[in-house]
C-alpha cells in the first residue's frame, strides 16, 4: 500500500484515484477550492467532473497542497496543462524529500516552454519522473471498463515501480522509456481532435474524417522525428491510440468544441458549454509555434490555430489545405 497524493481534482485526476484506491492505495485527492473540495468529502462524490461515482473511504478530498504531499510515496499530477509549471513551482517549495512524480496532464508547457518534463525536470531535479497517457476516457477508467495505456519514464526502475500502482485486470498499464514520444501524441492528439470536430461540424464525411485523423499522424510523426521520439511510440497506444478515440468519440471535449467551431460558435461559447478543460484550444498556439521554430511541416495544426486566433474561418481553414499543392505522401 502507498501513499498517493492525487493533485487535480477534475474528471481524471478523480478517476485516477478511483483506480489507485480500488489497488488498495491511501489518496489525498487535492482541488484547489475548499469550498469544493469539503463537499466533496462530505458527499463522497466529485458532483462537477464525475457525479456517477461514489468515492471510497480511502480517498480523501482536500484543499491544502501540504498536507496532502506531506507524507506522500508519490505525487500524481492531473491538472490542466495551462497550470503544470505553477504547481511544478510550488511542489519544489512543498516538498520536503524528493518522491517520484508521474503526471497525466496532456499537453505543452505555456509560453513555449516545451515538453512537460523540461518543466518538471527544471523545477525538481533529483525526483524520479513519469508520465501516463494514452486512450482513456476518464468517465469509462473511473466505471472500470477496460482500457490500456502507457507509463512512460526514463528511469526503467521508475517505469516499473509506478506502473504497479495503477496497473490491474481492468486498467492495462504497458511500460515505455520515450517520454517525449508519449507527452507529443497526447498534446497534438487534442489540437487533431478539434480539426476532425471541426470538419464534422462543417458537415464534411467519413472520408474527411479518416483523412485528417492519417495526414494529423503523419504531423505528429514529422515533429516526433524532430524532438527525438521513438516513432513505434506515436503508432501506439498515446499516439495513434489516443489520436483515434479523441477523433470519432463524441466523449472527447476537444472534438465536441470542434464540431462547434465548424458549426459556427465562437470559440468562447462552446468551451463554455463544454464546461471543462479543452486542452487542444491551448496547445494549438504551442504546437504551431514550435512547429515553425522548428521548421516542421505540420499544416493541420497551423490551421487549428489560425481558426482560434480567428485569422481564418474554419470552411476557409478547410479549403486552405485541400488546395496545397500535391505531394508524395511518405518523403
Ligand atoms: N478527462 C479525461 O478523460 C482525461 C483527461 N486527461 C488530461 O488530464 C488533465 C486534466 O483534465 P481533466 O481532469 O479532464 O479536466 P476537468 O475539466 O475535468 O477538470 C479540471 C480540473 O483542474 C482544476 N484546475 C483548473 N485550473 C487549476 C489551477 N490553476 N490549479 C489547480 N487546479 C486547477 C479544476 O478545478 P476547478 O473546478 O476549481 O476549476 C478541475 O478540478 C488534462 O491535461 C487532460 O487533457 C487525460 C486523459 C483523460
Ligand atoms: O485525453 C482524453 C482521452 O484519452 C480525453 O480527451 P478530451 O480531453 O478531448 O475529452
Amino acid at each position: 500500500m502507498k501513499r498517493i497524493a492525487v493533485l487535480g481534482a477534475g474528471s481524471w485526476g478523480t478517476a485516477l484515484a478511483l483506480v489507485l484506491a480500488r489497488n488498495g492505495h491511501e489518496i489525498c485527492l487535492w482541488g484547489r477550492s475548499e469550498d469544493t473540495m469539503a463537499i466533496m468529502r462530505e458527499n463522497r462524490v466529485n458532483a462537477r467532473y464525475l457525479p456517477d461515482q461514489v468515492l471510497p473511504p480511502a480517498i480523501t478530498p482536500m484543499a491544502d497542497l501540504t498536507a496532502a504531499v506531506k507524507n506522500a510515496d508519490v505525487v500524481l499530477i492531473a491538472v490542466p496543462s495551462a497550470t503544470f509549471a505553477e504547481l511544478c513551482q510550488t511542489l519544489a517549495t512543498t516538498l520536503v524529500t524528493p518522491v517520484p512524480i508521474v503526471w497525466a496532464t496532456k499537453g505543452l508547457a505555456a509560453n513555449g516552454h516545451g515538453l512537460l518534463h523540461e518543466v518538471a525536470q527544471a523545477a525538481l531535479p533529483g525526483a524520479p519522473l513519469a508520465v501516463l497517457s494514452g486512450p482513456s476516457f476518464a468517465a469509462e477508467v473511473a466505471a472500470g471498463l477496460p482500457t490500456a495505456i502507457v507509463l512512460a519514464s526514463h528511469d526503467a526502475k521508475t517505469a516499473n515501480q509506478l506502473t504497479a500502482l495503477f496497473h490491474d485486470e481492468r486498467f492495462r498499464v504497458y511500460t515505455s522509456n520515450d517520454m517525449v514520444g508519449v507527452q507529443l501524441g497526447g498534446a497534438v492528439k487534442n489540437v487533431l481532435a478539434i480539426a476532425t470536430g471541426i470538419a464534422d461540424g462543417l458537415g464534411f464525411g467519413a472520408n474527411a474524417r479518416a483523412g485528417l485523423i492519417t495526414r494529423g499522424l503523419a504531423e505528429v510523426r514529422r515533429l516526433g522525428a524532430h524532438l527525438g521520439a521513438q516513432d513505434a511510440t506515436l503508432t501506439g497506444l498515446a499516439g495513434m491510440g489516443d489520436l483515434i478515440l479523441t477523433c470519432t468519440d463524441d466523449q472527447s471535449r476537444n472534438r465536441r468544441f470542434g464540431i462547434a467551431l465548424g458549426r459556427g460558435e465562437s470559440a468562447n461559447d462552446a468551451a463554455e458549454q463544454i464546461g471543462q478543460v479543452v486542452e487542444g484550444a491551448f496547445t494549438a498556439a504551442e504546437v504551431a509555434e514550435m512547429a515553425h521554430r522548428l521548421a516542421v511541416e505540420m499544416p493541420i495544426c497551423q490551421q487549428v490555430h489560425a481558426v482560434l486566433s480567428q485569422r481564418v474561418a474554419p470552411h476557409t481553414a478547410a479549403q486552405l489545405l485541400m488546395d496545397r499543392a500535391p505531394r508524395a505522401e511518405f518523403n
